[in-house]
């Protein structure tokens, strides 16, 4: 059996871009860039104020108090091919053409302003309070390069480039099937002695959406071979990448591994971890098959140890950076670790990180209250409190 660093191997070698598209502005949230950005114009486009003032030249300053007549005026948007007559003031506003031929904006709180006259009556130091065309970039500049995730930051910063589509990575299409003739939907379950509510799809699909997947939909299916095969066949059909929720150990229902007709091509057939040793993943076609161990921690585990990279990696991005490992005090006692690499469930907070109430691969209930993994290796020593830890954010 492989362990977890060679599993992560064999998904990073596999885990390639699926290509790529254009995309409206409006719909690139979350994607990776394709294509450097580049932008269309430069920001600012001319000069602009900085402040809400009066726009004046240095040659009429005198010492304050002094009057100028107020000639003309400029908002953001005005046309930016005013003039400043000289011998005047304009007045002006934040994001405004600062008019040809004015070198400064004095604020308007220097101001007192007296029907068509300004009349200037603090200094008003040396800042010249204005933005100068192509400060921020200029037209041409590249604002992001390829591989750039657009986060909710980058994405004004690519809006402000001016370009209608972007070039991005394509998004993973993702269809997720739970299975278990005792699951039902949430809302549902007490309604059927023996159901439970269906609740792993729900942390997988979230997951899934925030790792840059398109998820196509999301299934709950019984152990029945005659509604899974087909249910399987039409996920391979339509999805780059199926993930299986169950059904991956040795149960006599367990179906995740059969229910596909075609013959599983395994990356690996399980990974010595715990928890999560049942997970599997296998290629069919040009397809991906994840399978995900019913248990509802263990699925969530596995979910972050690989279904994260893999997702990163379909979607352009690195797939080593969803696994950015670091370093905590741990203010609990751990165990020895048994001859699995374990990924205990942790809370980290600003004094350390605290073991999560059950360690059980079962618990649902911890997972709300956990935010990182501690990573064990396999025949780790017991450790007292206070020591450091390998943890990865959960
Ligand atoms: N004889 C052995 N038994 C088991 C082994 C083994 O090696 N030999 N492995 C154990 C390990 S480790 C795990 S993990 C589980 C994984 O089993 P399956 O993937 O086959 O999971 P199921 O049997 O389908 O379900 C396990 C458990 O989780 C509940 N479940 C399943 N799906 C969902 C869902 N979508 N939402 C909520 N809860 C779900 C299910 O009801 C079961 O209670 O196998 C051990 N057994
Ligand atoms: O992998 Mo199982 O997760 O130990 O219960």
């Amino acid at each position: 059996m492989i362990g977890f660093e060679e599993a992560v191997a064999r998904i990073v070698a596999l885990a390639l871009p699926l290509g790529s598209e254009r995309v409206p502005i409006e719909l690139a949230a979350g994607r990776t860039l394709a294509a450097p950005l580049m932008a269309r114009s430069s920001m600012p486009a001319q000069n602009v104020s900085a402040m809400d003032g009066y726009a004046v030249r240095d040659a009429d300053m005198q010492p304050v108090p002094f009057n100028l007549p107020v000639c003309g005026e400029s908002f953001a948007g005005s046309d930016p091919s005013i003039v400043l007559t000289p011998g005047t003031a304009c007045r002006i506003f934040t994001g405004a053409p600062v008019p040809e031929g004015a070198d400064r904006v004095i604020v308007q709180e220097n101001i007192e302003r007296d029907a068509n006259k300004a009349r200037v009556l603090r200094p008003y130091g040396p800042g010249r309070n204005i933005r100068m065309a192509g400060s921020d970039f200029r037209k041409g500049d590249v604002l992001l390069q390829a591989g750039h995730r657009l986060d909710w930051r980058s994405m004004t910063t690519a809006a402000a480039a001016d370009r209608r589509d972007v070039e991005v990575f394509r998004a993973p299409r993702l269809v997720i099937l739970a299975t278990g003739d005792e699951l039902a939907a949430p809302g549902h379950a007490h309604e059927r002695a023996g159901a439970i509510p269906e609740s792993v799809s729900f942390g997988i699909h979230s997951l899934a959406g925030g790792g840059g997947a398109q998820v196509l939909r999301s299934l709950r299916l019984p152990d029945d071979r005659d509604i899974l095969r087909p249910a399987a066949n039409s996920a391979l059909a339509d999805a780059d990448l199926v993930v299986v929720i169950g059904g991956a150990s040795v149960g006599e229902k367990d179906y995740s591994r059969e229910m596909f007709s075609e013959p599983l091509d395994y990356v690996f057939p399980k990974v010595a971890i715990k928890p999560g040793k049942p997970v599997w993943l296998a290629k069919v076609g040009g397809r991906l098959i994840l399978g995900l161990p019913g248990n509802p921690t263990s699925a969530l585990v596995t979910a972050r140890l690989f279904l994260a990279p893999l997702l990163a990696g379909l979607s352009g991005r690195n797939p080593m950076d969803t696994l950015a490992f670091g370093s905590r005090c741990c203010l609990d006692a751990l165990p020895q670790t048994g001859d699995r690499e374990t990924f205990l469930r942790a809370l980290r907070t600003e004094a350390g990180v605290t073991l999560a109430i059950s360690q059980d691969s079962s618990s649902q209930m911890t997972l709300a209250h956990s935010n990182v993994l501690i990573r064990r290796e396999p025949g780790a020593p017991a450790l007292v409190p206070g020591e450091d830890v390998t943890v990865l954010d959960f």
